[in-house]
């Protein structure tokens, strides 16, 4: 290998992908050789992504132009189906963060059943590890394909997950009521997500039937060990970063958040506030962290638990960079120290 871990981001014309680089960039341990698009394949990263002038980058080049003898690492940051078919091609002595949902879901008909048509590399599916850090370091750390946690469900599981293991609230009824800034929906033109569709607004969608619903349902049912089928619904914040899940459950919310300080003690990137005190997405933004707030609901025995993440950063690219920090050995907050920007 050489002196520093080299780098291919896939989809580096995306936000995601331009998150990767504001990161990898100042990552001590590594160097970025290969960047990706495919519309905007020929042009400079630069061009596409202004706020990326200063740094020394590699032209954007199509998939197919990258010389994989010499990478180590690929962050994949591609649409979902395409990416399996992309990461099914790859040689196997690099190491694969994806940040798309296709290797997410351990079971190859739950796929097909939430994205609507079979899974197209089923093999390398068995190989990919879960990658929610704080819960699977030490299967991360053996993996060669890291299947990066969804931004709905990071926010969702890394409160949720901790209280279901220590069994302080019932698995039945959990409502998540969550909500996501517009960068969630990648930077493809989009009817729905015009100024003027987002803008002085605030809606649901996907109700009842979210995809990410199914990587919910998976990791919650894995920490109670018994099914567990909370209700989802997903909203969109005419912000542009962002993540806020506000979930109900039914527990004592003082043992909720005894639970949640000691599943976090000595976590660098989660942290519970003091008990009453409620976090938010402005409290993280730019950053790898995850606030969480429990507050007792008026009635005894209810507890509503509140998390924030930045979705590009913990919910997508920085929990990548923490994965692959995992994955190579190294400090898991290596270049992902920036605190978060506010106002
Ligand atoms: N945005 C978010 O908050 C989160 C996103 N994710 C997931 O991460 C992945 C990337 O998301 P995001 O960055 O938002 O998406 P964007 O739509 O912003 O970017 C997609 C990238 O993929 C490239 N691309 C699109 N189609 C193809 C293709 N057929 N072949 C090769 N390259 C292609 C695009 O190139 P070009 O622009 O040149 O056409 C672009 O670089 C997705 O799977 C998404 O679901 C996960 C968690 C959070
Ligand atoms: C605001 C918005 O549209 N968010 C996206 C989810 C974010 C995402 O990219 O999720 P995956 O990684 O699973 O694809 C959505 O609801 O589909």
């Amino acid at each position: 290998m050489a002196d520093k871990t080299r780098i291919a981001i896939l989809g580096a014309s995306g936000y995601t992908g331009a998150e990767l680089v504001r990161l990898l960039a100042r990552h001590p341990h590594v160097e970025i050789v290969a960047l990706t698009a495919d519309r905007k394949a020929g042009e400079q990263m630069s061009d596409v992504f202004p706020h990326l002038v200063m740094l020394d980058l590699p032209t954007l080049t199509s998939i197919d132009q990258v010389d994989w003898s010499g990478v180590d690492v690929v962050f994949c940051a591609l649409p979902h189906a395409t990416t399996q078919v992309v990461l099914a091609g790859l040689p196997a002595h690099i190491k694969i963060v994806d940040l798309s949902a296709d290797f997410r879901l351990r079971d190859p008909s739950a796929y097909e059943k939430w994205y609507g048509h079979p899974h197209q590399a089923i093999e390398l599916q068995k190989e990919a590890v879960y990658g929610l850090p704080e819960f699977y370091r030490a299967d991360i750390a053996k993996a060669r394909l890291v299947a990066n946690t969804g931004c709905y469900v990071a926010a969702s599981i890394i409160p949720l997950v901790p209280l279901l293991k220590a069994g302080v609230v019932e698995p039945d009824p959990i409502v998540i009521d969550a909500a996501s800034g517009v960068t969630g929906a990648g930077r493809g033109a989009k009817e729905a997500n015009l100024f003027a569709e987002v803008s002085e607004g605030f809606h649901a969608y996907g109700v009842g039937g979210h995809r990410h619903s199914a990587e919910i349902d998976q990791e919650l049912t894995v920490a109670a060990g018994r099914e567990v089928m909370p209700s989802f619904t997903p909203h969109l914040l005419p912000q542009n970063r962002g993540i806020l899940a506000t979930c109900y459950v039914r527990g004592d919310a003082e043992a909720v958040h005894r639970a949640l300080k000691e599943a976090y003690a000595g976590e660098a990137f989660v942290h519970v506030l003091p008990f009453g005190r409620t976090p938010a997405t402005r409290h993280v933004r730019g950053s790898n962290h995850c606030l969480i707030g429990v507050v007792a609901d008026r009635q005894p025995g209810r507890a509503i638990v509140i998390s924030a993440i930045d979705n590009l950063v913990r919910g997508a690219s920085g929990q990548a960079v923490q994965n692959m920090n995992i994955m190579m050995g190294w400090p898991e907050t290596t270049g992902l120290e920036q605190l978060p920007l506010f106002p």
